[in-house]
């Protein structure tokens, strides 16, 4: 079980070394080292309050750290703002509020396009330009299954169709790493299947970092699993090193495998309603 970086910084994706945050006394991120290899899907996982949320945070830009380091395939990313981190390649998804209800689908994946082209809200705009915006638009819209959806009101939108299109925005940046949060959260199982499939497409042409507590999703997508408790890495492996952990399954839920077992056996619950507490380490 890997805690410590293996990588030399470059041959890594994303590299995090000695990374903090406190909020007063309290260690959100706990000297937290990362090594994620380009093309994985990477999925960090831990309790409630066990600092997940934090952590993109601190990699996107979102929240300044207090200490640490982080290389985006060698090139130094935390003395940077969020949107040039987004500009080097490092997009967060899911930040819901960044689609405009009163724009379509494909017009709310124009302006993402424009914007990465620094073309702005209609500044020296041309046609051509705009053409072109509007194809790479059409591109994206495919690309996340929303091309039958592109003319309807965002606002419209299934709850599924909405999180498909803000992979689709992120997408719209180009990014070399994809930071996603939660993007399973509040679907049935149809939905998320489709999420699924859709983020084990991207791993073709990207990495992602996942922070998911739907853990069947996790077990589907994920090349490794890195888990935090109380804001600290307690351990970096693959899906079957991560199951069989037995400092994970105790730290992550809080009880014996024995207690555990017992008591998964009378429990039925639907895919996507999974809290903390119902988290398995199968
Ligand atoms: N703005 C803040 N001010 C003070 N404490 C905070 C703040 N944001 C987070 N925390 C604390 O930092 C710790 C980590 O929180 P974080 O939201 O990152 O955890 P998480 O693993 O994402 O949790 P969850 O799974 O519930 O989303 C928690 O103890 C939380 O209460």
């Amino acid at each position: 079980m890997a805690h410590e970086i293996s990588l030399p910084a470059s041959a890594s994706a994303l590299t995090v070394k000695g990374l903090k945050k406190s909020y007063g006394g309290l260690y959100a991120t706990r000297d937290v080292q990362l090594a994620i290899q380009a093309g994985h899907v990477h999925a960090i996982i831990g309790p409630n309050g066990a600092g997940k949320t934090t952590l993109l945070s601190l990699l996107s830009g979102a929240l300044a750290a207090d200490a640490g380091e982080i290389f985006l395939f060698g090139e130094a990313m935390h003395e940077r703002a969020e949107q040039a981190r987004v500009s080097a390649g490092l997009t967060r998804s899911f930040q819901i509020t960044s689609v405009f209800d009163e724009l379509s689908v494909l017009q709310n994946l124009q302006v993402a396009v424009q914007r990465q082209q620094h073309a702005g809200f209609g500044f020296f705009r041309s046609s051509a330009r705009d053409q072109a915006a509007k194809d790479a638009a059409l591109a994206v819209a495919r690309r996340v299954g929303l091309e039958k959806s592109a003319h309807q009101l965002s606002s419209q939108l299934s709850h599924g169709a909405r999180r498909r299109l803000d992979v689709g925005l992120a997408i719209a940046c180009k990014p070399r790493v994809l930071l996603m949060d939660e993007p399973m959260a509040g679907m049935g199982h149809e939905e998320s299947g489709e999420m699924i499939e859709l983020i084990q497409s991207l791993k073709k042409e990207l990495t992602v970092v996942l922070v998911e507590h739907d853990m069947d999703a996790v077990f589907a997508l994920a090349d490794r699993i890195t888990v935090l408790v109380q804001g600290a890495v307690l351990a970096t492996g693959s899906v079957d090193e991560i199951r069989a952990n037995a400092e994970v399954r105790l730290a992550y839920l809080g009880e014996d495998e024995s207690e555990h077992e017992s008591r998964h056996e009378g429990r039925h619950e639907s895919a996507g309603s999974k809290t903390a507490h119902s988290e398995e380490v199968p």
